[in-house]
């Protein structure tokens, strides 16, 4: 994919088309389950006040219970000590009738992330946080619970580039939750994959080189139109919210009108791998109540 002209538009990669497919493939198949006795369920566990993190939890709720499951939603103060919150996870680990876990990240600064989701029993971990289904994740293994996040960026890439074998990958931001596992996903696409940090070098040269460059750095308008190869393909997965004169506004990693000039191909923020991370969230509950780990997608008509 390349591109020259100065008139030169990269195409929009759609995320919430695609999350409205998957979405509609979740719910027919939790019909058929329905039809066998069995609704899928989901706890959702949220703890402290953090604002983005109350907008996430309902948006997740709201679409949980649009396509037929049932949610099942904690909320406790942010002072909750970490026994506390172990306790409610090992009674969900025990409710036959509750398929899936999630605990919304970020905790408060007392309670240690890895403890607890490491407490979720790892069939019924929709996040794949826990040790055992990012280890399989890391030796190459999909038969566990992949992270959302990075489910939904392999399948917005697969809607502009069918076969990435091959392709140069480079990631920006190397969190647990959306760039090493990313990473994971597109060395098992056969993509040469690059990871950069914030001890790496030079990271505009790396981003240079990319095919693909997935930005999840945290960091508005880190990236900007010359650190992109002409035809590259670029998925935003940053979400920050910058103050301007006219009230606030949700911007991503990605410098989008520098950026558009020069990509075949970008995700929109919003609208681009953050409607994904819940679709893939309803996928992954779906799969739990199933008995199994995320697997592979089929691959779905396309969205647009
Ligand atoms: N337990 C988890 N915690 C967190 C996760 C996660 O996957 N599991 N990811 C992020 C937050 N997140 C989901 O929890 C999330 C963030 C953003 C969106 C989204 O749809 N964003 C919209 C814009 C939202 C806005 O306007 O504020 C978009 O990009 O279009 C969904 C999910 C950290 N915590």
């Amino acid at each position: 994919m390349h591109n020259n002209s100065s008139s030169h538009r990269a195409t929009l990669i759609d995320g919430r088309a695609e999350a409205a497919v998957l979405k509609g493939l979740v719910a027919h198949e939790v019909t058929r389950l329905q039809a066998r006795g069995i609704t899928p369920s989901l706890a959702v566990v949220l703890v402290g006040e953090d604002p983005a993190s109350h907008i996430y939890v309902r948006n997740k709720i709201r679409a949980v219970e649009a396509v037929g499951m049932r949610s099942i939603s904690y909320r406790l103060p942010a002072h909750t000590p970490q026994a506390e919150l172990l306790e409610l996870v090992s009674s969900l680990n025990t409710d036959a009738a509750v398929h899936g876990i999630l605990v919304q990240l970020p905790l408060p600064a007392h309670i240690d992330r890895d403890v607890v989701t490491d407490a979720i029993t790892p069939a019924k971990d929709v996040d794949g946080f826990h040790i055992d289904n990012a280890g399989k994740l890391a030796v190459g293994r999909e038969d566990g619970m992949i992270p959302c996040t990075a489910v939904g960026c392999r399948l917005l890439l697969r809607r502009v580039l069918p076969d990435l074998a091959g392709l140069h990958a480079v990631i920006i931001g190397c969190s647990n939750i959306v760039g090493r596992p990313t990473a994971r996903l597109l060395l098992n696409e056969g993509c040469t994959v690059v990871m950069t940090h914030l001890q790496s070098r030079d990271v505009a040269a790396e981003a240079r080189r990319a095919d693909i460059l997935v930005v999840a750095a945290g960091h508005a308008g880190l990236v900007r139109g010359d650190w992109i190869k002409p035809g590259a393909v670029v998925i935003d997965v940053g979400i920050n919210r910058v103050e301007q004169h006219d009230g606030a506004r949700i911007v991503g990693d990605v410098e989008f009108d520098e950026a558009v000039l020069k990509a075949a191909a970008i995700t929109p923020v919003p609208g681009g791998v953050g409607p994904m991370t819940i679709a893939c969230l309803l996928w992954n509950t779906l799969c739990a109540a199933q008995g199994r780990g995320t697997g592979q997608l089929p691959r779905t008509e396309s969205a647009g």
